[in-house]
């Protein structure tokens, strides 16, 4: 897949964003009854909700280990859908604190558990913990597609699943309290020198800089 090329096109990614939208409702549907809590509410909340789409690209570095193209968080979303061109998406394997590499699969998607769904479920899924790694040579790109509730929609655990083993566990939230959060502290201090010198063209990177949700 030529990627710049499908980056500038308009169309090409208004086809891609409705796709993926389309492909997240299903997975959000199926994951919903799989939990055993799939009200009418929740699916329109999820149709009405939002997609914050990110194209990310990462210039070779010729000292990789010594720099991270993006640091270690997690999503402020329910599920992200990611494309990747070439590997340097890593996850924390939470069980021995290291990173995993996720292969190059050529065009394929890859799903992840965001904040949201870790709240809904009291952390029966966990949220994923991950970074972006740099290439000595090439230049790679990623396109996430955080799906999420709508901005004033607050998501908490399902009332479903609390009971005495699992109480409430996670404060609720919705995608303008995360912004709100993030304007009252001053996350861009540790956020922004690993990702840029220029805070600008890092200000669009806000949306995902969560790990701060739940
Ligand atoms: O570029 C990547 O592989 C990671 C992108 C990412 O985590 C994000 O945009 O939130
Ligand atoms: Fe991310």
């Amino acid at each position: 897949m030529e990627y710049v090329g499908m980056l500038n096109d308009r169309e090409k990614m208004g086809e891609c964003a409705m796709a993926e939208t389309k492909l997240a409702l299903e997975i959000m549907g199926a994951i919903t009854e799989s939990l055993g809590i799939g009200p009418a509410s929740l699916k329109h909340k999820m149709k009405e909700g939002m997609q914050v789409m990110v194209a990310n690209g990462y210039p070779p570095c010729p000292q990789p280990s010594l720099s991270l193209g993006l640091p270690p968080h997690s999503d402020y979303s329910f599920i992200t859908i990611l494309l990747q061109s070439s590997c340097g998406f890593e996850i924390l394997n939470i069980e021995d604190g290291e990173w995993r590499v996720v292969p190059e699969l050529k065009g394929a998607l890859q799903v992840h558990v965001g904040d949201h769904l870790e709240v809904l479920s009291s952390g029966m899924y966990k949220s994923v913990v991950h970074r972006a790694t740099l290439n000595e040579k090439k230049t790679r790109f990623s396109i996430a597609s955080l799906h999420s509730l709508g901005m004033n929609e607050k998501m908490g655990n399902a009332k479903e699943l609390v009971n005495e083993l699992h109480p409430i566990g996670y404060k609720e939230s919705s995608f303008r309290d995360f912004l709100k959060f993030l304007g009252k502290n001053d996350v861009w201090e540790k956020v922004v020198p690993f990702i840029s010198p220029d805070i600008n063209s890092s200000r669009s990177r806000l949306v995902s800089q969560s790990g701060l949700g739940g």
